[in-house]
């Protein structure tokens, strides 16, 4: 950020404004906050409207960034909004700069760092500062890297975290809409739910998890789809959905009661009890804990080894252990999605969520 001894200007913070009318890419629900917040600060000064409805959830976002900026002087929001606009084009300018052809980054991905190497093709989410929270385009970009991932010439596929969560979960800011969007997006919403799990049910090749950290909501139930699971003993699996007026998605209904017995499946499901990485590998669910200091190495090190194992035979053998309960899977996906539906637009969901979102609760 570029702040200079005397703040910004009354025409920077014009040439600021129109700068943001023709930036290409959006920039997503969170800057747009901070820079619709800060422009008002700029603007008319302390938040000075009343609070909207708990329904009216874009207003009410909106208010609350505003007036979380309290009485934050005007030049400074001047000077943090030119700062913010200044950080938005410069990030547009360096991704449009070519990558070295010597970079094994796969490009096209803002969310994920996609990488091959040694037979093993590595996704790995890449929100660190907001714990890897699922945004919609994290959804369709992870099914089109599967996508990927599954034709390219690798034997093993693993997905992981950068930072310290492996994720947090569905991003809670997916449901930061109008009462009017809510049936319309509660509709797409459940129909990217059954296609994203439905790419994990179909994955042909061996798909590891590394679990580098927490894990919570979807990222813990989309596990019992993966073929092999390593977690760092720092890794906690949480399942709140009773919590958030929500209900177990990517097939976990089903699994986990397959997995761990009925009561233990009730006690992670319904009741939101948090496992330790070793409880998790008790009840089947994680195959091996490993300690923190040593995971990365250790797990990498095995990953290597079987990615030199005969691909093919190591594909056969994937599909032979998953395909008897393939179309069953396929079935309870699409009815956890439909309930799930509902469940969105219902009150409980919507207050649950306004609550995470007013940083009243937190799991
Ligand atoms: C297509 C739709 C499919 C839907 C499928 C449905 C799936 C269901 C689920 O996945 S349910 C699980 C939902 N997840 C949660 O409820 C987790 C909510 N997050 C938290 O409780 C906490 O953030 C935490 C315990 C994960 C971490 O707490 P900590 O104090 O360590 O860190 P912060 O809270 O300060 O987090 C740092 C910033 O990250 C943002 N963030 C974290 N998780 C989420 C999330 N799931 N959704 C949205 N935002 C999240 C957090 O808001 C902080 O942002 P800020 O720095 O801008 O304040």
């Amino acid at each position: 950020m570029s702040k200079t001894a005397m703040g910004a200007s009354q025409k920077d913070f014009e040439s600021a404004v129109n700068q943001m009318k023709l930036l290409k890419k959006d920039p997503g629900n969170e800057v747009k906050l901070k820079l619709y917040a800060h422009y008002k600060q700029a603007t008319e000064g302390p938040c000075n409207t009343p609070k909207p409805g708990v329904f009216d959830l874009i207003n009410k976002a909106k208010w609350d960034a505003w007036n979380a900026l309290g009485n934050l002087p005007k030049e400074t929001a001047r000077q943090n909004y030119v700062d913010l606009v200044s950080g938005l084009s410069s990030s547009s300018d360096s991704s449009s700069q070519v990558k070295p052809e010597a970079d094994r980054k796969q490009a096209g991905y803002e969310t994920l760092v996609m990488t091959s190497e040694d037979g093993i093709t590595k996704i790995m989410l890449n929100r660190p500062t907001k714990m890897n929270a699922l945004t919609t385009q994290m959804y369709q970009e992870i099914m089109l890297a599967l996508e990927a991932a599954s034709k390219d010439d690798s034997t093993i596929t693993v997905l992981t975290g950068n930072g310290s969560y492996f994720s947090s979960g569905n991003d809670l800011t997916n449901f930061v809409i109008s009462p009017d969007e809510l049936e319309e997006r509660a509709r797409r919403g459940a129909i990217l739910l059954r296609d994203f799990v439905g790419c994990f049910i179909d994955f042909p090749k061996p798909l590891v998890a590394v679990v580098n950290g927490p894990a919570v909501g979807i990222s813990v139930t989309i596990l019992r789809l993966f073929d092999l699971v390593y977690a760092s003993d720092r890794a906690t699996f949480h399942t709140p959905f009773s919590h958030l007026g929500q209900t177990p998605e990517a097939c976990s209904s089903y699994t986990f009661p397959s997995l761990m017995g009925p009561a233990k499946a009730a006690e992670m499901l319904i009741f939101g009890k948090k496992l330790t990485a070793a409880e998790a590998c008790a009840r089947g669910l994680v195959t091996e804990v490993f300690p923190d200091s040593t995971f990365q190495k250790e797990v990498w090190t095995r990953l290597k080894a079987y990615s030199k194992l005969p691909r093919n035979a190591l594909r056969i053998s994937k599909q032979m252990i998953r395909n008897h309960e393939k179309e069953k899977l396929h079935a309870i996906n699409a009815e956890e999605s439909r309930i799930l539906q509902e469940r969105w637009q219902s009150d409980e969901c919507m207050n649950a969520i306004m609550n995470f979102l007013s940083r009243k609760a937190k799991l």
